[in-house]
């Protein structure tokens, strides 16, 4: 059932992104008509698939679309077929600039290990059990866009690259307001992660996370950690985190590393938020953090769960559907307790023999998608 109400606009993108979307369309379809949350749906290209559509990685109108829709449901960008353009035109610079126009400096990135895959993680049972962080990543600054950058050929002849790493105190504490919101809503602990042994930014980082801490959250426990070192620490007891707040480059990297806990790369949705406006509304794009995973793509057997919970937490921080966001979270953790699995989820290159053996079923991404539909009508 449509409700004017709330407009979507869906941008699948590249690679495996048309694909794991195809299943959230299940969902979103089932959701329609079992629980009338319903949707305007707008759909576009974006990435590469926008550049053969009209040259672009995004164009003008989709931005527009994107700043008007109360949500937008992101599936990923890039390729082989791309990777060659000139960096302003490759498809990644879609993404970035709809992050940078929409101002979502706060990205959302919860790393959360289900009973049914602590045997998919690489590390130890015993080490990822039960694990359940946020990892939130400053998204709109940083040295994805700080000035000068480019390439440029030197007298010596050499050529010289330069990424600019910049901070505003003001970037810094907004993100930094968000973890120590969203730990209160938690186990009430933050750590910040930067290189402040290193980096003026890092300095900086450090100071602003920590006066306005002072300022109004002491309630909430702050660590600081750098950001190697919490690397390190990710792996070695992630249990001694809860919320982590760091910069725009760290967040991505530390993101990829935290998906292993979980299992696979092909687990970890995200929510990438502004500020509230006026009437509390805020705009916000729904990615799972994984690429367009070219080596796969095509295939069959990507992983559909990221983005299925990247549409959970739409219901939850953009329509504030949280009974709706729960019945999909529940519906993905039943369908992993029964055994199924996409191939990113057998670990040990188990074949379909020894799976079986273990009671897992290996299913590919439309199978994957069905299942999630199909334990949704169980639930209800
Ligand atoms: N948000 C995005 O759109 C986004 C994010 C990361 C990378 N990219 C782009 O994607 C392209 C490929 O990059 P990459 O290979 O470094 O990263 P990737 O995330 O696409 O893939 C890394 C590895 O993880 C696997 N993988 C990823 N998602 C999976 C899923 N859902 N199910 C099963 N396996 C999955 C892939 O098969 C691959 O082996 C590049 O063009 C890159 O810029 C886009
Ligand atoms: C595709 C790319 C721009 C993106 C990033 O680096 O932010 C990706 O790796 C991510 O994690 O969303
Ligand atoms: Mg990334």
């Amino acid at each position: 059932m449509a409700d004017s109400n709330r407009t979507l606009l869906v941008l699948p993108g590249d690679g495996i992104g048309p694909e794991v979307m195809n299943e959230v369309r299940k969902v979103i379809a089932w959701m329609g008509k079992k629980r009338a949350v319903g949707f305007d749906i707008k759909e576009d290209a974006v990435g590469g698939a926008a550049l053969d559509k009209h040259g672009l990685p995004v164009s003008d109108d989709t931005v527009k679309a994107a700043l008007e829709a109360d949500a937008v449901l992101f599936g990923s960008v890039g390729g082989p077929k791309w990777d060659t353009l000139p960096f302003e035109k490759k498809p990644e610079r879609g993404l970035l600039r709809l992050r940078k126009e929409m101002d979502l400096f706060a990205n959302l990135r919860p790393a959360k290990v289900f009973d049914a895959l602590v045997d998919a993680s690489t590390l130890k049972p015993e080490i990822v059990k039960g694990l359940d962080i946020m990892i939130i990543r400053e998204l709109t600054s940083g040295v994805y866009f700080g000035e000068p950058r480019g390439i440029k050929t030197l007298p010596n002849g050499e050529r010289e690259g330069v990424d600019t790493q910049r901070y505003t105190s003001g970037e810094i504490r907004r993100v930094c307001a968000v973890a120590f919101e969203l730990a209160r809503k938690r186990q009430n602990k933050v750590c910040s992660a930067e290189k402040a042994n290193v980096m003026h930014t890092g300095v900086l980082w450090r100071d602003e996370a920590t006066k306005l801490h002072k300022e109004s959250y002491g309630d909430v426990q702050l660590s600081h950690m750098y950001a190697d070192a919490l690397a390190m620490q990710l792996l070695r007891w992630p249990h001694q985190f809860d919320v982590i707040v760091t910069d725009n480059l760290f967040g991505d990297i530390l993101s990829d590393e935290a998906s292993m806990l979980t299992g696979s790369l092909g687990m970890l949705p995200s929510a990438s938020l502004g500020a509230p406006d006026a009437t509390g509304r805020r705009k916000a794009l729904y990615e799972p953090i994984h690429g367009s995973a070219p080596d796969i793509a095509g295939k069959g057997i990507a992983n559909p769960l990221a983005e299925t919970m990247s549409y959970a937490m739409m219901l939850r921080y953009s329509f504030d559907l949280s009974s709706e966001a729960d019945l999909v979270e529940r519906a993905v953790e039943n369908v992993l307790a029964a055994g199924y699995r996409t191939a990113d989820l057998l670990t040990g290159g188990l074949d379909d023999k020894a799976a079986a053996a273990k009671g897992l079923k290996k299913v590919g991404t439309q199978e994957m998608g069905d299942a999630i539909v199909k334990e949704l009508d169980r639930l209800v």
